[in-house]
């Protein structure tokens, strides 16, 4: 798989893994409080990651404020609002961490416990989950 490096797609082809931009998605955006509510959103978010034992080794020695920057950043392009995603592709950002289902599946979780303290309705929580959810291909390396 590392054979050929210069054959690999730009850095962030698979942040949002290669799908284009999703203008029916525009609307849910909104329902997030656009940009300013997924900056609040990314705060508990990274706190309940932070507190919960799965996650924890993962992000205590993390660069928090630079994750939360790019997940915002991430999520405003998945959610087709005016925003550019410079960080690392999926695979390159979780390389070597040795991510599984278990702590995958938990990050999921601590995520819709942020997004229900923030009342996002639960369709548009389901609309933005619908798009991470297949990133599972590029981050999970563990069983
Ligand atoms: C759909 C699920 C996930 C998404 C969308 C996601 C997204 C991201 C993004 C955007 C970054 C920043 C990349 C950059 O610095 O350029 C990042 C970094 C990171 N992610 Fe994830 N991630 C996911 C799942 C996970 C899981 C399950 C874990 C571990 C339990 C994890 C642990 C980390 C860590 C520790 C970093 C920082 C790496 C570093 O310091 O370079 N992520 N992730």
């Amino acid at each position: 798989q590392d054979a050929m490096p210069a054959a690999r797609p730009a850095a962030n082809a698979d942040a949002y893994p290669s799908a284009p931009r999703d203008p029916a998605l525009k609307p849910v955006f909104e329902q997030f409080g656009g940009k300013p509510g997924l900056v609040a959103l990314m705060n508990d978010f990274m706190d309940n990651l932070v507190a919960d034992p799965v996650t924890r080794p993962y992000f205590e020695n993390a660069d928090r404020d630079h994750i939360k920057a790019e997940l915002v950043d991430q999520f405003c392009v998945i959610l087709d609002g005016p925003c550019t995603y410079t960080g690392k592709d999926m695979a390159s950002a979780h390389r070597g961490m040795d991510v599984n289902r278990a702590a995958f599946n938990a990050l999921v979780q601590d995520l819709q416990s942020a997004m229900n303290k923030h009342d996002i309705p639960f369709r548009a929580q389901n609309k933005l989950l619908a798009k991470l959810a297949p990133m599972h291909r590029q981050i999970v390396t563990k069983l």
